[in-house]
């Protein structure tokens, strides 16, 4: 029987001790928190890779080293699943237990414990590929990750400094080379030729889209973003901007989709770039987010976020079963969060089936699994469109009885390759609308009348202790503390249109408030109602209680 490492193990955590009084979280994206305090961690998670890796029979697992669309000084951990997927959940509480124990000792205690609970057999091989996105503190990281690589001699592939969905990419290629599931090349330009080919055949002989902006955030979608642009040739002429990913405090600063989502305005250094009417988009720190916008003739900004893109390719994936004659045969079906826009949520239900599931996206991947073609977005601009296996082998082994069949059936194939199936990745998603709005020439305009965002607001309320908030039916009801959701509904009550929720958020600090009203005003005015309702139930502190808390 082969045993733990055990020597090699303690040798090199030495070297990554943990601080006292410091407790980590694998939460839904991952460890996060300043890049400083992640070294121990880094060193774990590199151990723990291998060992999901031995206990999957040699899959590769994935690690990938990024904070996403947080601030620069921030930085963070995922593994990810064989097929390019989110780590299994239980996997996350051996993660969080196995960060924290407090001693080298206590780690290999840990470590032991587990390979014992889950009969993880270590004579299997463990094989890890891992990345990173631009931040300073990413290279210091990624050495720690390798010597927890190294500690279970782990065989390791460094993917260099890529996006997130790259990343996810090259799991799923790796472990389905050479079987009949083949996910594409196993390479960054694999992954860019697999997209860049499938977006030309859908929008050959259509008739060319104006150059479209893309806000980088000043991180790795700049870089990506630049070698997509050479792959797309004149099929898609794209400016990129906010690249600038060598100036410290860049990255995400003003700029990049968490930022143009929850201050629902232009990135200012846009500004001079964007011409009334063209459409523009941004990306965010690991490109797996994107949120469209325009500026309209008056100067005044209109955003597309993760709702309306949604929408957008429902509909069109609609239209093409439709006429592919698999009207019936395929069932489309959309996935939402709470904080999918009141207006998004009729629209599309008047429609299709849909879902509503708690925040994180693992939880929408999951729901829109059990569609034939299942459309999952997060408002904030993070999702994909998933194409379950049988409806895969539908679309291979269909018949068209006419020409227009034929087309709509070559079209529904190239988009199973534009589309990135591991995850929510924000330069894939971005090549679908723009295949979209080439075949129903849309511009920006005609695309955001599809519905009408109700007015809404998002408020972040610091409380005591968060974790006694808890919620049901998708986090759209307070359970705890009592009492709380009665006050709550008798305040959106007074509210036109009115809808209002609160839940503790699962990557800060802070419980978050979400509110919306038919009007403006009345939307913000709910908020931040809310906000106070909730403040002094749970005994904020009057002295710093936000003045714009009602
Ligand atoms: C309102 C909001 O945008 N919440 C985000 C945010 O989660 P919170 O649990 O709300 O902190 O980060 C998650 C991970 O990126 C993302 O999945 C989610 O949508
Ligand atoms: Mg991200």
């Amino acid at each position: 029987m082969t045993l733990l490492p055990v020597d090699a193990i303690r040798a090199l955590a030495d070297q990554h001790q943990k601080p006292a009084n410091v407790l980590f979280q694998y939460g839904t994206a991952g460890f996060r928190t300043l890049g400083s305090a992640l070294d121990p961690v880094m060193f774990r998670v590199g151990v723990l890779a291998a060992l999901r890796s031995k206990k999957l029979d040699s899959k590769t697992i994935g690690v990938m080293v990024t904070a996403s669309h947080n601030p620069e000084p921030d930085n963070g951990v995922k593994l990810v699943d064989p097929r390019g997927e989110m780590l299994e959940a239980s996997w996350e509480t051996h993660a969080t237990n196995v960060a924290n124990a407090p001693t080298t000792d206590a780690l290999i205690d840990a470590l032991e414990t587990l390979v014992k609970n889950l009969k993880i057999d270590l004579s299997k091989p463990a094989k890890v590929v891992y990345a990173r996105d631009t931040r300073p503190s990413g290279p210091a990281l990624v050495a720690s990750l390798e010597d927890g690589l190294k500690a279970l001699g782990a065989d390791a592939r460094n993917a260099g400094v890529t996006t997130t969905p790259v990343l996810h990419y090259l799991v799923r290629a790796i472990n389905t080379k050479g079987t009949k599931d083949s996910y594409g090349d196993d390479t960054e330009e694999g992954y860019l030729e697999k997209l860049s080919s499938a977006f030309k055949q859908l929008v050959a002989g259509k008739p060319a889209l104006p150059p479209l902006v893309i806000d980088c955030a000043n991180g790795v979608g700049a870089i990506v973003g630049q070698k997509l642009a050479r792959h797309l040739g004149n099929s898609l002429e794209l400016q990129l901007a906010n690249t600038a990913i060598d100036t410290l405090g860049a990255l995400n600063n003003a700029c990049g989709a968490d930022f143009v989502k929850t201050q629902q305005k232009l990135p200012p250094s846009l500004a001079s770039v964007l011409t009334p009417g063209q459409r523009a988009c941004s990306l965010d720190g690991d490109a797996d987010r994107l949120i469209y916008f325009y500026l309209d003739d008056h100067g005044q900004f209109h955003m597309l976020d993760g709702d309306k893109i949604a929408a957008l390719v429902a509909a069109f994936v609609v239209e093409l079963t439709k006429s592919a004659g698999l009207e019936g045969k395929i069932q489309v079906g959309i996935v939402q969060t709470a904080y999918a826009n009141g207006g998004s949520t009729k629209y599309l239900s008047e429609r299709l089936p849909v879902k509503c599931v708690p925040t994180g996206v693992k939880h929408l991947h999951h729901a829109a699994e059990h569609y034939d073609i299942g459309v999952y977005f997060e408002a904030n601009g993070h999702g994909t469109v998933l194409f379950s296996p049988e409806t895969l082998e539908t679309l291979s082994t269909y018949q068209p009885s006419t020409p227009a069949q034929s087309t709509a059936l070559t079209h529904l194939r190239n988009l199973t390759n534009v589309i990135n199936q591991t995850v929510g990745d924000g330069l894939s998603d971005m090549l679908l609308v723009e295949a979209v709005l080439a075949h129903k020439s849309y511009s920006g305009v005609e695309w955001n009348s599809l519905y009408v965002d109700l007015p809404n607001r998002l408020v972040k309320v610091v409380v005591p202790d968060r974790s006694i908030f808890k919620t049901e039916d998708a986090e759209r009801r307070l359970v705890s503390p009592p009492g709380l959701q009665a006050k709550l509904d008798e305040l959106v009550r007074r509210y036109e249109g009115g809808r209002s929720f609160v839940r503790p958020s699962g990557t800060e600090d802070v419980v978050r408030v979400y509110a919306e009203a038919t009007v403006r005003s009345q939307a913000d005015e709910l908020a931040f109602r809310v906000a106070g309702l909730v403040y002094d139930e749970v005994g904020g502190d009057p002295a710093k209680r936000p003045s714009e808390f009602l």
